[in-house]
């Protein structure tokens, strides 16, 4: 562990500090190739775009770019560090937008006193991306910020921890529930934290079947339930009548545990409690609420996921972002709706039932990969997943009547 912290500081120092960088796409050589990109020639698309807003999308770089913002108010699962702490994981977006998607990316942190200042700034500088990708802000005010700026913004815009988190969750967990032979709508759901990530994965979850009362959702104060009265407004939409007010409680018999809180909040007694075959997702980032080894030592009939790119079933929202960004700008998309959302859910779950090309199992490190309890769901490498889940999301974006392009021809053939 010691040298995986020295390696990831060394890793982003060198061989220049941070993750990404700008090149360019033309030639800058000659002092013709500067009258053309530059004075004067520069004054042709700019004349041009005045005339026909829709043309920036012809000469600049917008349609392919989009912006990873975040205030630093809940990074990772590490917490409220501020915008500049926060800065190393947008930078990891952007180099993820890039190698996954070919979407060029900026990551941009915000300092705000107010919620309507962040609000302001994001609305007023969005028009120069092709999407806003929202991250790592905080709950509960992730969800008037991302309200708002769907409302102002005239492109996508995606709070990332909500939405990616809950796509990539809601396919893992389907995959899985499919494999213990169980069906969702009967399965009881444990959800340990109940943020941005944790509220979105329960609200997908129960679009594809799973019933909210079955649903017990904790946050630091233990089960939230219809008789406590420090709720707010997104909470109390989880509040269970029952009697249950602990983890111990509610573990016990559970079907399904979902951990988007912190590290290590999961013991081995408690997976014992667990129904058999049970399905655990501890995601919270970079420290899982049980270490799969810890959760695989107590019995032989659970499958586990994390977030981690060093475990199998990796449920990390890598798999999403980047292809239905991909999807939405392709089509030129005005905004994420839930058939896009759901369409990118069926996507990720097909493919990982599909034999697995060498070159993933080779990036993997490992001999075979095959649709079971140690792979539910498609691996980032899998460069199949950029074609599938792009085509699905925008063929609904066309269907759904929110695309302002038609479905190009051969799209990603
Ligand atoms: O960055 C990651 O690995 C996933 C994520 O969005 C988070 O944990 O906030
Ligand atoms: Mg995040």
């Amino acid at each position: 562990m010691a040298d995986l912290r020295q390696e990831a500081l060394d890793y982003h120092a060198l061989p220049t500090p941070g993750k990404i960088s700008v090149e360019l796409t033309t030639a800058a050589e000659t002092s013709y190739d500067l009258s053309l990109a530059y004075s004067p020639g520069v004054a042709e698309p700019v004349r041009a775009i005045a005339e026909n807003p829709d043309d920036v999308y012809k000469y600049t770089g917008k349609g392919n770019t989009v912006a990873v913002i975040t205030n630093g108010t809940a990074i990772l699962g590490l917490g409220n560090l501020g915008p500049m702490a926060a800065k190393p994981v947008m930078e990891g977006k952007a180099l993820l937008f890039k190698r996954f998607a070919d979407i060029n990316s900026i990551d941009i942190e915000v300092k705000h006193k107010t919620v309507e200042d962040f609000i302001d700034t994001v609305a007023n500088i969005a028009d120069s991306f092709g999407g806003i990708n929202l991250e790592d802000i905080k709950a509960p005010e992730c969800f008037v910020i991302e309200k708002a700026l769907i409302e102002r913004c005239k492109v996508p815009v995606f709070h990332d921890d909500q939405h990616g988190t809950a796509i990539v969750t809601a396919a893992g967990m389907l995959n899985a529930l499919d494999i213990q032979g169980k069906n969702i709508k009967h399965a009881d759901i444990v959800c340990m934290g109940a943020g941005a990530a944790a509220i979105a994965c329960m609200e997908l979850l129960i679009k594809c079947g799973a019933q909210r009362e079955k649903i017990y959702m904790l946050d630091t104060k233990g089960v939230i339930h219809t008789r406590r009265d420090d709720l707010n407004e997104y909470k109390r939409l989880f509040a269970n009548n029952t009697d249950k007010r602990t983890l111990e409680d509610v573990i016990d018999g559970a079907d399904v545990f979902v951990g988007v809180s912190g590290p290590n909040v999961l013991s081995a007694e408690h997976v014992k409690m667990m129904a058999p075959k049970p399905v655990i997702f501890a995601c919270s980032n970079p420290d899982p609420e049980i270490k799969p080894e810890l959760a695989l030592s107590t019995r032989d009939d659970v499958i586990i996921a994390t977030g981690r790119s060093d475990y199998p079933n990796q449920v990390n929202n890598v798999l999403c972002f980047p292809f239905i960004f991909r999807g939405a700008l392709d089509v030129r998309a005005r905004t994420i709706n839930d058939q896009m959302k759901v369409a990118c859910v069926n996507a990720i779950r097909e493919l990982a039932k599909e034999p697995v090309p060498k070159e993933v199992l080779d990036a993997s490190g490992v001999d075979s990969l095959v649709f079971g309890k140690e792979y539910i769901i498609p691996k980032p490498m899998d460069s199949r997943l950029c074609g599938r889940v792009a085509k699905a999301v925008a063929m609904a974006a066309v269907e759904s009547g929110v695309a302002a392009l038609e479905m190009p021809e051969n799209y990603m053939e």
